[in-house]
């Protein structure tokens, strides 16, 4: 399992470029990686954003589907969350960050398992808003 987190804020979704490996640098992702044994999946999203951001965040609901990867070897699990007062993301692993806002969703070239996950996220966008 790879867990990743669509971390909103104030209407926007942190976007992140990988830099490694080479066959998928360049493309953006959510910040994330895979679940080790004997944690829970929101248990290695925040290890992976302390790791990856140097962020504490709280693990919320799940976002768009399970999205099979690397042909059924491995399943990408996404979820909402948000970083704790006061915590702002720096790029540890990644070679670059942005805050997308809801019109600038298709302005990164995405991961293509993330395709799914990207769609849910006007909606979650528009209900972080209103919150
Ligand atoms: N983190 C993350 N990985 C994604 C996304 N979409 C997607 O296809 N992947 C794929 C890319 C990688 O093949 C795999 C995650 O690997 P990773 O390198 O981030 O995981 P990790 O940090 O645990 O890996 P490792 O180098 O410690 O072994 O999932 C996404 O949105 N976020």
């Amino acid at each position: 399992m790879i867990v990743a987190a669509a971390i909103v804020k104030d209407g926007r979704v942190l976007a992140c470029e990988r830099s490694a490996p080479a066959e998928v640098a360049g493309r953006w992702e959510f910040p994330g990686g895979k679940v080790e044994p004997g944690e829970s999946d929101a248990q290695a999203l925040a290890r992976e954003c302390v790791e990856e951001l140097g962020v504490h965040v709280e693990v919320g609901a799940r976002v768009g589907p399970d999205v099979s990867l690397a042909h059924g070897r491995a399943v990408l699990r996404v979820f909402a969350v948000t970083l704790r007062d006061g915590d702002v993301p720096r790029a540890l692993e990644h070679t670059a960050m942005r805050w997308l806002a809801v019109d600038e969703l298709g302005s990164v070239p995405w991961l293509p398992a993330d395709k799914p996950i990207v769609a849910e996220l006007p909606a979650l966008l528009a209900a972080e808003r209103l919150a």
